[in-house]
């Protein structure tokens, strides 16, 4: 058969993305009096257009726009505010005409919305949640490839059903694990998991996937949330007083996350506390303040005597997360621990 010598009709050419960025603030949109000024400088300053605007190459990337809904430093937001983002990003994903979302953000608090995106927006569009460690004006920013990098990902169709993803770095993070390990550095932020992929020149390269449940998985629906219970963290020491976990509970905490010592281990003095705390109806979760690993069920305390949770490898301000979600709709201990083993 002979071939046709000319094409009849032209090769689609691939639609460009939509991507919204969503600007909440940090260090990305941060300014400093002078180049010189890698630390010293103001968070939350410059507004989302011009951040977009100071990136000219995302217009090959995506059709690209803006909305502020903050303008704050990340160590500011409250669950009102989490709740209010996660909203926003629900609605932009259940329309047609957006294919992904990036979220600015400051870095201090990053991993604790990425964790909450990925457990309570049930679309498999991406969503990635972006920072930077320099302000704008300082030498060397790492905001415009970091911004770059994140609308690649969050247009191109690998990106989709991976959970929440971030980009810092270079890296493309999965937003259930990644934490920031490091201040000062631009290698501030990564996961004892590793990453999932890098961007390099505007192309995602992807080497895993993450298998917790997130996004359509999830059984938590932000549609479905208008707030969030109280839930404190209490730092696990030498020599601990007892007093901020009851304090906790007096000024409403509904758990608390005991970021304790090696596998999550409690001081033999505070156990009555704690067993006390729980049988009056306060949840009591086992996380540990080392950063990796992960905290064993019944290993150091005896969980299931005690009607205890562990936060699984969840660091104390993830876990802190997960527990507020997972109280929005139960607060059955093993339940509770059901979910900390799967998300
Ligand atoms: N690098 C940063 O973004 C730090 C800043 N304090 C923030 O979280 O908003």
């Amino acid at each position: 058969r002979e071939m046709p010598t000319t094409a009849t009709t032209a090769p689609a050419s691939p639609r460009k993305a939509n991507v919204v960025i969503l600007a909440t603030g940090g260090t990305i949109a941060g300014a400093g009096a002078d180049a010189s000024n890698s630390a010293t400088y103001q968070a939350a300053k410059v507004p989302v257009d011009k951040l977009i605007a100071a990136v000219p190459s995302l217009s090959e990337l995506a059709n690209v726009r803006g909305e502020q809904v903050f303008q704050i430093a990340s160590e500011s937001f409250t669950n009102a505010q989490l709740v209010q983002l996660a909203k926003r990003v629900s609605a932009l994903l259940k329309q047609d005409d957006v294919d992904g979302v990036v979220i600015t953000h400051g870095t201090d608090t990053l991993e604790e919305t990425a964790l909450f995106l990925d457990l309570v927006v049930r679309s498999d569009k991406p969503i990635v949640v972006v920072g930077s460690m320099r302000p704008s004006t300082a030498l060397s920013a790492d905001g415009a490839l970091n911004l770059a990098d994140a609308v690649a990902t969050a247009a191109s169709p690998a990106s989709r059903a991976k959970g929440v993803l971030v980009t810092m770095n270079d890296e493309i993070q999965a937003g259930r694990d990644v934490t920031k390990r490091v201040n000062i550095k631009p290698s501030a932020f990564s996961s004892q998991w590793g990453p999932l992929g890098m961007v390099v020149e505007g192309k995602t390269y992807w080497f895993r996937a993450p298998v917790k449940r997130h996004g359509t998985a999830s059984e938590f629906d932000i549609d479905a949330i208008d707030a969030l219970p109280e839930v404190a963290i209490v730092y696990g020491s030498g020599n601990m007083n007892p007093a901020p976990y009851t304090a906790a509970v007096q000024a409403g905490a509904k758990a608390i996350v005991h970021a304790g010592t090696g596998n999550g281990s409690v001081a033999g003095y505070l156990v009555d506390t704690l067993k006390d705390l729980r049988a009056k109806g306060t949840l009591i979760i086992r996380s540990a303040r080392v950063g990796d690993g992960f905290v064993l069920r019944n290993a150091e305390q005896p969980d299931d005597q005690y009607d205890w949770v562990v936060a699984h490898d969840l660091n104390p301000q993830k876990a802190k997360i997960l527990a507020a979600v997972a109280l929005t709709k139960t607060s059955d201990t093993k339940e509770l621990q059901r979910i900390f083993w799967e998300y």
